[in-house]
């Protein structure tokens, strides 16, 4: 048996907490020899809900489970951990853009970024998710000295994962057919997928779907929209389908990717494909091997991805400049 791996989860009480830990337990994400040690972290107020949770946890029996930590308090919570999920705080309600909490959320993540920098293991990575989800990386990267940058990401999968079903049900096919599909940027209403450089069972999307104007105005609307269009509907945040994504980051984050495919998450920019050093954003990578990823280089930019690009990454210069009293200097 492999050594346990541990995994701290803020906001574990949470909708998306309660999609997502009954997963990571069961062994969905690390595999089925892999055991796995949770560290929940919650608010003070939320601690009586976690506890329930911990008892449905016990209730599960899971072979894979070793240790659950509940707490509310960060060392304790980030002491050891290998990969910190950050999904910790209050979702947007209708009528609100994510950027909006920004003020609510964002100071969260300096204590977050600086207890991981104090607790975790050497190896430690950091997924966000509690929105808006690059900023607060960003936040969470800048404050936690010595970890490096290569180490944080923020989630877009669950756009990518929109898209390719919404292309999918437009060409009729599996949405597993769907690959090469990046989403650039913010997670945000600014943000890009990319159907230009797309495939559908291995063709350019243009060449399957010939509706163009569908793909340049519904197509990434719909996408771009999914997150309200859900909220709208349930009168809360989607949490089953963005755990999901989670757990699907994570995966794509600790297997190689499949030859010639890549996948979206927003990483520190490198300052590829003109997009600003330092900024937590969206592109497309590729996972070498469990811990190393790279930017897949030489995607052709259009001139209208170019600009579709270019207005995410100003939202985001926008976003950090809005919280630079959070960034250490
Ligand atoms: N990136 C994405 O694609 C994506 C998708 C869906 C939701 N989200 C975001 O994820 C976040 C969580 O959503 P949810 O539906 O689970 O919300 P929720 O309100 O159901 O749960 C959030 C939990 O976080 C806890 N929390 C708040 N502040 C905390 C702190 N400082 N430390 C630890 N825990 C804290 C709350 O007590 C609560 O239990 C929201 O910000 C939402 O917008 C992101
Ligand atoms: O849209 C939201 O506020 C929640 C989440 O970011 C989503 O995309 O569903």
């Amino acid at each position: 048996m492999k050594d346990p791996i541990t995994v701290s989860i803020t906001g574990a009480a949470g909708q998306i907490g309660y999609a997502l830990l009954f997963r990571i337990a069961s062994g969905a994400v690390f595999g089925p020899d892999q055991p796995v040690n949770l560290r929940l972290i919650e608010i003070e107020p939320a601690l009586p809900a976690l506890n329930g949770v911990v008892m449905e946890l016990d209730d599960c029996a899971f072979p894979l489970l070793r240790e659950v930590v509940p707490t509310a308090d960060l060392n304790e919570g980030f002491r050891g951990t290998n990969w910190a999920l950050l999904v910790g705080s209050v979702p947007r309600k209708a009528g609100m853009e994510r950027g909006d909490l920004l003020g609510i959320n964002g100071k969260i993540f300096t204590g977050q970024g600086k207890a991981i920098a104090r607790n975790a293991a050497k190896d430690v990575r950091v997924l966000v998710v509690g929105n808006p989800c690059n900023t607060n990386a960003l936040i969470a990267m800048n404050n936690a000295d010595g970890v490096p940058k290569e180490r944080f990401f923020a989630m877009t999968r669950l756009d990518e994962n929109r898209a390719k079903s919404q292309l999918a049900k437009k060409a009729s096919v599996h949405h597993s057919k769907v690959t090469n599909l990046c989403i650039w940027g913010n997670h945000s209403a600014t943000q890009y997928p990319d159907f230009t450089n797309a495939k559908i069972n291995g063709r350019p999307v243009a060449d399957v779907i010939s509706h163009v104007e569908w793909l340049k105005n519904d197509f990434i609307k719909t996408v771009q929209q999914r997150g309200a269009a859900i909220i709208a509907a349930r009168g809360a945040s989607s949490a089953a389908s963005a755990a999901n994504a989670a757990i699907d980051t994570v995966k794509s984050l600790i297997t190689p990717t499949p030859a010639g495919d890549w996948h979206s998450v927003a990483v520190c920019s490198d300052g590829s494909y003109g997009i600003e050093k330092g900024l937590i954003a969206s592109m497309p990578i590729r996972t070498i091997e469990d811990g190393k990823w790279e930017v897949v280089q030489g995607v052709p930019v259009d001139a209208f991805s170019r600009e579709k690009i270019d207005a995410s990454i100003k939202e985001l210069q926008e976003e950090r400049d809005a919280v630079k009293d959070l960034l250490p200097k």
